[in-house]
């Protein structure tokens, strides 16, 4: 007897859509299975303004399939030349959701970010008068850091002196890669969430690292220590409102990828929603994928939860997602989950 589970259908909270050819390659992987996602403002430029944010949203709009239903929510990329009266007449039109802090250097395209925070305190304030939310890369760059460390250093230099300056920010801590940030994100008091990516619930540094080293498996915050997967794994499963999915899906070329200085960032589209339900599965908590996929989220960012679903089937044949997908300008790799996926898309 095949398993099938029907859930209201999901959204992406931490989506990187790029521009052009890429753009046009990737936003149907998206939009076929999620129906709204909070858009990454890491052009190059990058989306710093609402004219800037109106401007991608209409290119984005323009590369949707026809028939295609689904919404970008735009985000701004907070530097410190950001003007907090554009932010605010920006939200007040519905037209961004949140404003992305990268501290400077942290990740792909993060040039233009943040190095003194007390410079972007004027925008942040206004943020917690409005309650518009913010979105972090929470990882420091200090090059005494160790990489697999900077995450649960940004804790304790950075947020948690942030949230008692300003307490009542909203906070969404992204792509959350360790125990420790698990823990803070659900025990923390105030407005704080958490997303999670796929591929930290999938993977860990030893798929990147054992037998050869594979760089579609690349991204930042970098994969930790299998305990730490766990962790994410456990909390994700949970049902706790404060975890929800963000993907951070982000594609590059192939060229980019497999590469002496490779780029960091997973595509992960296509198959996302697949290896939830696989992940799901595996911690015996398949009744709590809505929560995590489609209604945590929107209940964090006030919005409505989507009235449309859609239906995964466990089937005996694994699915046949492409390996490769061929942008225009060359090729992308699918994120390869490192086992055979049962849980199709009907
Ligand atoms: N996650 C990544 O490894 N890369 C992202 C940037 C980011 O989300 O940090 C990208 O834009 O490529
Ligand atoms: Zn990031
Ligand atoms: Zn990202």
């Amino acid at each position: 007897m095949t398993q099938t589970l029907t859930i209201r259908r999901p959204d992406d909270w931490h989506l990187h859509l790029r521009d052009g050819a890429m753009l046009r390659a990737v936003l149907p992987e998206t939009a076929r299975h999620f129906a709204r996602a909070i858009i990454m403002p890491n052009l190059v430029p990058p989306v710093v303004t609402a004219q800037d944010a109106r401007a991608y949203r209409d290119r984005i709009l323009a590369a949707l399939p026809a028939g295609a239903d689904f919404t970008p929510l735009m985000t701004l990329y907070l530097t410190e030349q950001t003007d907090p009266d554009d932010v605010e007449a920006a939200f007040a039109d519905g037209l961004i959701h949140a404003v992305k802090l990268y501290p400077a250097g942290a990740t792909t395209n993060s040039q233009s970010g943040v190095s003194t925070l007390k410079n972007v305190y004027p925008v942040l304030d206004r943020m917690a008068k409005i309650g518009l939310p913010l979105c972090i890369h929470g990882e420091v760059t200090t090059p005494e850091v160790d990489i697999f460390d900077r995450e649960e250093a940004f804790l304790e230099r950075v947020l948690i002196p942030l949230r008692a300056d300003l307490p009542e920010l909203k906070i969404t801590l992204e792509h959350i890669t360790t125990a420790q940030g698990v823990d803070y994100v659900a025990e923390a008091d105030g407005d704080i969430a958490g997303t999670i990516t796929t591929h930290h619930l999938m993977i860990n540094r030893n798929h990147m690292l054992v037998g050869g080293i594979r760089p579609h498996y690349y991204c930042l915050p970098i994969v930790k220590r299998a305990a730490h997967q766990q962790a994410l794994r456990a909390a994700a499963t949970s049902g706790n409102p404060r975890f929800f999915l963000g993907t951070d899906s982000a594609p590059h070329l192939d060229g980019a990828k497999e590469s002496a200085c490779g780029c960091a960032g997973v595509f992960s589209a296509t198959n996302t929603m697949s290896c939830l339900a696989q992940v799901f599965e595996e911690e015996s908590a398949l009744d709590h994928l809505e929560a995590f996929a489609s209604l945590n989220g929107p209940a964090r960012y006030g919005l409505p939860v989507n009235e449309d679903t859609i239906t995964l089937e466990k089937r005996a044949t694994p699915c046949d997602y492409p390996a490769r997908f061929e942008t225009e300008d060359g090729p992308l790799t699918l994120f390869d989950p490192a086992t055979p996926l049962h849980w199709h898309v009907t």
